[in-house]
């Protein structure tokens, strides 16, 4: 058994997925374009702002109007967090159990601090997560494992002994590269570049009760 479990928020957590679509739909009215359906936009949704522009725009990074786009995208964005943004089925019971079993848990995103801190204030559950690591608390965001190594020191627990559970190939090669083991979560969004079962996961989830098992975890 784990001593502790951290998740990946966007994706594995929460679906985030309406509200940055709703987001991106904003701008892309503003510039007079026609709005991008969630079902097509809901596995770009693991990159971020990076995803949403790629699809909506398709802009990377390198391209000159990219970062005043991704400005106006998070503007909108931070009016939006938390309207749609909802707990994944299944991550109350989970989070229950591992309280009720002592565990501590916490949040690993890329996602950057001003939006983390106000979306988990927001959530059920969000406020009693051990730690909230997001991708500006360190130097490197993941895949490098700088912000998972810096959860473990927060919580004083031995990466070998604590599970992280992302739904994006780089959260599993975050894991590795810190040492922890790592369950892919195919609830989420998982991209759409590379198939679950090539991330290197040590597990494959289909639901949240599925860690439970893993996890050797009564329901409460
Ligand atoms: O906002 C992002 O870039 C992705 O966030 P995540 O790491 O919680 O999936
Ligand atoms: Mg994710």
């Amino acid at each position: 058994m784990f001593e502790a479990v951290l998740f990946d928020l966007d994706g594995t957590f929460a679906d985030t997925a309406p509200d940055l679509g709703a987001a991106l739909n904003t701008l892309l009215q503003e510039d007079g374009r026609t709005p991008v359906p969630l079902e097509v936009l809901r596995p770009h949704t693991s990159a971020g702002t990076r995803g949403m522009l790629r699809v909506g725009y398709g802009l990377t990074p390198d391209a000159a109007p990219y970062a005043a786009l991704a400005q106006r995208f998070l503007a909108h964005y931070s009016t939006t967090l938390c309207r749609q943004t909802r707990l994944f089925p299944g991550i109350h019971t989970l989070v229950c159990a591992l309280e009720a079993r002592g565990k501590r848990w916490g949040i690993v995103t890329n996602k950057p601090k001003r939006f983390t801190e106000p979306l988990l204030n927001a959530l059920p559950l969000g406020p009693r997560a051990a730690c909230v690591v997001s991708g500006d608390s360190t130097p490197r965001p993941k895949p490098a494992p700088d912000s998972l190594l810096f959860a473990c020191e927060q919580l004083n627990i031995a990466p070998a002994s604590t599970l992280y559970v992302g739904d994006d190939l780089r959260d599993i090669e975050a894991g590795r590269a810190a040492g922890m083991p790592t369950a892919a979560a195919a609830w989420g969004y998982l991209g759409l570049d590379h198939p679950i079962d090539s991330w290197g996961a040590d597990w494959i989830v289909d639901s949240p009760e599925a860690l439970l098992d893993l996890c050797n975890l009564e329901s409460c």
